[in-house]
């Protein structure tokens, strides 16, 4: 079986990249990509593809190679899925903020919006594709609703979960450490599907790296794999801490545990705690699919990541406020960095805004810089918490696009995003504009502590 023409529901920080590089790689299949946010459909449409609505590296130039030849953004959702013989669901699963399950289960509203409406337009037989993340065996719940809703035209559901990462998106596309596709692997049909997705990847990932489980396993791997990565930066930054108190230096242990290949490298790096959309969320989703089958221990294994990264995100805030003589009262702090990581405008569950929430409420005066977040995305965010109005953070905090300027007559810098814009930047010129003495909190170990302190600055790093 050969796709024609493929639809993907959600035009987000998956939908939108993951589909240009589908397109761009299949260019004799049709790819629409489709979204309920007009806003965001207009964006990704508008002439200048700089304007694209989401920031990731070399994501505007595969964009601009495919966009109106096979790859197109609309809000035609209807029409998308009446054409499409695959489609894929790629809308936003957040954690429930009401009902049963609130503030850990995934609310999968938008997912049965998509299932609803895919089961009231198709005419003809399709493919869908979970590309969202999701609790293990939602496949189960949109079958149930497709075949009980629709024209009885024969649905085939895989599990296809996306692994990328933002500020990285299209590297990892490109070049994925592997592809995961959960089918039904008992029936002719099943398997049929599940070929015509690895045709799909085969265009540009080697075959070894497609990988084909069933289905469970494959929902499952997802929750699993964010749940393994979280834990690794926890368990960094508890050491981090201990470091504090022994003067053992947590970059040197990061470097000698990393050098085991069985423990290897990658994401030993202590931080002000991990941010982004995935990782608190896909947790608190795995410790309620646990709660909800009994299995209490497993679900406070898992709780306790979350509960370290809180840790961590909080102790920041409270060593700033301690260091400054236990008061930050009407003291103006420049922050640097808003996104949740390098290279990306993504400002969800970023610890910065938590730290910021926090110095807040000790009163203090806080200026904002970040490269590539918006002025109005970061007081939405500080809005988002509900701890004071919306005019009180207006007032309280004020955002810049000058790197200088953030810092003159400020008592103290933190820097919270690893933007390497940050290195480059001529701190003698910023200490010499702060007020003294001038301390400076780097929890992204972004900076030489020995250069910093010869320059003047009162350093405090996580983990030294
Ligand atoms: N952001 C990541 O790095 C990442 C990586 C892997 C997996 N995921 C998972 O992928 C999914 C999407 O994440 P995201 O970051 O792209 O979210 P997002 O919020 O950026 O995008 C989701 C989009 O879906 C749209 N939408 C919601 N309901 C709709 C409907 N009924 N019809 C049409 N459009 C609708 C929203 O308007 C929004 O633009 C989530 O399940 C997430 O956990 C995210
Ligand atoms: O050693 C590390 C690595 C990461 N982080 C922090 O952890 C968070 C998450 O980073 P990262 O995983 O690189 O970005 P995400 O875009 O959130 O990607 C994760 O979440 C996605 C959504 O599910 C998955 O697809 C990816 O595989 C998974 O890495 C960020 O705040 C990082 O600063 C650290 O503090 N130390």
């Amino acid at each position: 079986m050969k796709i024609k023409n493929i639809c993907c529901i959600g035009a987000g920080y998956v939908g939108g990249p993951t589909m240009a590089v589908i397109a761009q790689k299949n260019p004799h299949i049709n790819v629409t990509v489709v979204d309920i946010n007009e806003k965001r459909i207009a964006a990704w449409n508008d002439e200048d593809v700089e304007n694209i609505p989401i920031y990731e590296p070399g994501l505007s130039a595969v964009v601009k190679e495919a966009r109106g030849t096979n790859l197109f953004f609309s809000t035609d959702v209807d029409a998308a899925i009446d054409k499409a013989d695959m489609i894929f669901i790629s809308v936003n699963t957040p954690t429930k903020t009401y009902g049963v399950g609130k503030g850990m289960a995934a609310d999968l509203k938008y997912i049965e919006l998509c299932a609803r409406q895919i089961a009231e337009v198709a005419k003809d037989n399709k493919i869908i594709v979970e590309k969202s993340t999701l609790p293990v065996r939602t496949a189960e719940a949109l079958k149930s609703i497709l075949d009980n809703t629709g024209n009885g035209v024969n649905f085939q559901i895989l599990s296809n979960p996306e692994f990328l990462a933002e500020g990285t998106a299209v590297e990892d596309l490109l070049d994925p450490d592997r592809v995961l596709i959960g089918g039904n692997v008992n029936t002719e049909a099943g398997r049929e599907a599940m070929q015509a997705l690895v045709d799909v990847y085969a265009q540009w990932v080697p075959q070894e790296q497609i990988l084909t489980t069933n289905v469970w396993s494959s929902e499952l791997s997802k929750l699993t794999a964010n749940a393994f990565l979280a834990q690794r930066v926890s368990s960094i930054n508890a050491m981090s801490e201990l470091c504090e108190h022994t003067g053992a230096d947590i970059n040197e242990i990061s470097k000698a545990i990393g050098m085991d290949s069985r423990i290897g490298p990658k994401f030993l790096q202590a931080s002000i705690g991990f941010g982004g959309s995935c990782f608190q969320k896909d947790i608190l989703n795995l410790i309620y699919i646990a709660k909800s089958y009994g299995l209490n221990e497993v679900a406070d294994y898992w709780e306790q990541v979350i509960i370290m990264n809180n840790h961590q995100k909080r102790r920041f805030a409270e060593k700033i406020v301690k260091t400054l003589f236990n008061t930050v009262s009407g003291k103006k702090i420049a922050l640097f960095g808003w996104a949740f990581k390098k290279d990306t405008n993504d400002t969800r569950e970023s610890a910065a805004i938590y730290v910021a929430d926090y110095l807040l409420n000790e009163q203090a005066e806080i200026v904002v810089y970040d490269p590539k977040v918006s002025e109005e995305q970061i007081y939405s965010d500080l809005n988002y918490l509900g701890t004071r109005s919306e005019q009180e953070n207006r007032k309280l905090v004020t955002v810049v696009r000058d790197p200088y300027q953030v810092c003159e007559e400020a008592h103290a810098v933190a820097i919270l995003t690893e933007w390497v814009e940050f290195k480059e930047l001529n701190w003698q010129s910023i200490y010499d504009n702060m007020l003294k003495p001038a301390f400076f909190f780097d929890g992204r170990k972004l900076l030489n502590k020995r250069k910093m302190e010869d320059l003047g600055f009162n350093f405090y790093m996580i983990g030294e």
